[in-house]
């Protein structure tokens, strides 16, 4: 028998069928992948595990033992450890607060502060990680290090199941690396690990076996070692892709964006570039050099403190609505605090800001219907309420409001962050034929293979200073690497 068994599970939300009577196997010792297309069932499935939510039917097992949780705590008590992309640290605690948060009552009784200390060391300890400081508030570590906490915070509670929830989105490679080292070693101490992730190579690189969902049911539970990324996206999309990055040629036009010596409040210090139309250009860099920074600053979100910004025939400062109106358009990095109103239908959030040009709610909900199918959004409809969408497929309908909005220029923060093989490669289309258009994209993003397979030209910023920008084909991952870490 299994070491964590999920048997039948099935889940209806109303009319959608998140999951219907799907299997999960799980053994000690053993790093499980979980992947599928955004909306497959992979959050559902692991909400059930975690005592988030009941399934409608099917059994549970853990360690030879029933098991159904009542609760999300009751689930932490018999050794099961979410790690989501969105961490549940508290920022203005300390490493150590975090780490024994929640564990006082449960476990420890009356601790005094050396033990505590001296537990989370053992805990970061054994992950690699002995000489953080246990008294820093988390507000001020890296996220690379805050999820380090959230695992240590695991460990201390002596889980044996750790679910991993894509943690390697919001990394750099670097930091990507270190994390793999940490699961390996989890899985040497013994710990069941699920880990869920749009990447296949890290899949191809962590996972001892991977099951595949699509469109809530199993489609199989395989090793890893026996099926490569393709055979992978088979089974997910139920086709082959072959080429993930199309590319057209392209010619570029006249300039459509400048951006001459510009700083920022705080980032950048220094950022020129020229963006023509047609063209596809990246930004590349560390977390925290500013490149979200540079992208808000050009686009008003942030003040200028000194240089310029050109759109079009446009000179000089504008708020965000004067940059919609002159042709610019953005998709944040975060989509739930600033892209989306997660009650709202995806009808409205489509349309949005194509206020105040009212439009009419047939034509409403026959655009949106439009969009729905174009970007191949899994959901009920144009009424649906966005916040029960999939992460992915929330993405989706963001990045459909900057097109339905048909600006020139387009200002992409980590466009495919959480987005499945299968919905990039169509949105890797999307870019294409605006470019092709004569539109111009400015992007963002931390998957390397990416810019190089969709950009024309790179840039890379590093501490706030922005690089030349240079052709792909003088370019490749390592080189990048080397300009984003100052070599
Ligand atoms: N609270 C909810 N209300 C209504 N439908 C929901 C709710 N939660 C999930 N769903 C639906 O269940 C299905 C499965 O969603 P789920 O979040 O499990 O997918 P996923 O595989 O995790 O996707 P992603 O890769 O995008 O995160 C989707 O169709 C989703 O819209």
């Amino acid at each position: 028998m299994s070491f964590l068994h999920m048997s039948g599970i099935s889940k209806r939300f109303g009319a959608t069928v998140a999951l219907d009577g799907v299997e999960l196997q799980v053994e000690r010792g053993e790093v499980h992948a979980l992947v599928g297309e955004n909306g497959s069932g992979k959050s559902t499935l692991m909400r059930i595990l975690a005592g988030a939510i009941q399934p409608d039917e099917g059994t549970m097992t853990l360690d030879g033992k029933p098991y159904h949780p009542s609760s999300p705590m009751d689930a932490r008590k018999s050794g099961i450890a979410m790690i989501y992309q969105e961490l549940a640290l508290c920022p203005d605690l300390s490493v150590t607060e975090n780490v024994l948060l929640g564990m006082e009552d449960t476990r420890l009784g009356f601790v005094r502060q050396s033990e505590q200390h001296e537990r989370v060391r053992a805990a970061l300890t054994q992950l690699g990680y002995p000489h953080l400081d246990l008294n820093a508030p988390v507000r001020n570590l890296p996220i690379a290090v805050r999820q380090i906490v959230e695992i240590a915070r695991a460990v201390a509670l002596g889980s044996s199941v750790v679910v991993l929830d894509e943690p390697t989105s919001s990394l750099t490679q670097a930091d990507a690396q270190k994390l793999f080292e940490v699961v390996r070693t989890l899985k040497a101490e013994g710990h069941a690990i699920i880990y869920i992730s749009h990447f296949l190579d890290e899949i191809k690189l962590l996972a001892d076996r991977l099951t595949v969902l699509r469109d809530g049911n199993n489609v199989g539970t395989l090793p890893a070692a026996e099926v490569d990324a393709n055979g992978i996206v088979t089974l997910m999309v139920g086709r082959t892709i072959d080429d993930v990055y199309p590319r057209s040629e392209r010619t570029p036009g006249l300039p459509i964006l400048e951006v001459n010596e510009l700083m920022g409040r705080p980032k950048p210090d220094e950022a020129t570039l020229e963006l023509r139309r047609g063209e596809v250009l990246g930004i590349a860099g560390l977390n925290g050099s500013g490149r979200t920074e540079l992208l808000r600053t050009i686009f008003g979100l942030e003040a200028v403190r000194s240089g310029k910004v050109k759109v079009g025939k446009f000179e000089g400062a504008a708020q965000p609505h004067q940059r919609w109106d002159q042709g610019l358009g953005m998709l944040s990095e975060d989509r739930k605090e600033e892209g989306l109103a997660l009650t709202m239908p995806i009808a409205d959030n489509l349309t949005l800001t194509k206020l105040p040009r009212i439009i009419s709610s047939t034509r409403q909900a026959a655009d949106t219907a439009i969009w729905i199918d174009k970007m191949k959004v899994r959901c009920r409809g144009p009424e649906q309420a966005i916040g029960e969408l999939s992460g992915g497929n929330q993405q989706k309908v963001a990045i459909a409001r900057l097109l339905y909005h048909e600006v020139d220029v387009l200002l992409l923060d980590e466009p495919t962050r959480g987005i499945d093989v299968g919905s990039k490669e169509q949105i890797y289309g999307v870019i294409d034929a605006l470019a092709l258009e004569g539109k111009a994209v400015l992007m963002v993003s931390s998957y390397l293979p990416e810019l190089l397979g969709v950009c024309d030209r790179i840039a890379v910023m590093h501490k706030g200073r922005l690089g030349p920008a240079r052709p792909v084909n003088e370019l490749s991952q390592e080189s990048i690497m080397q300009e984003a870490a100052g070599a």
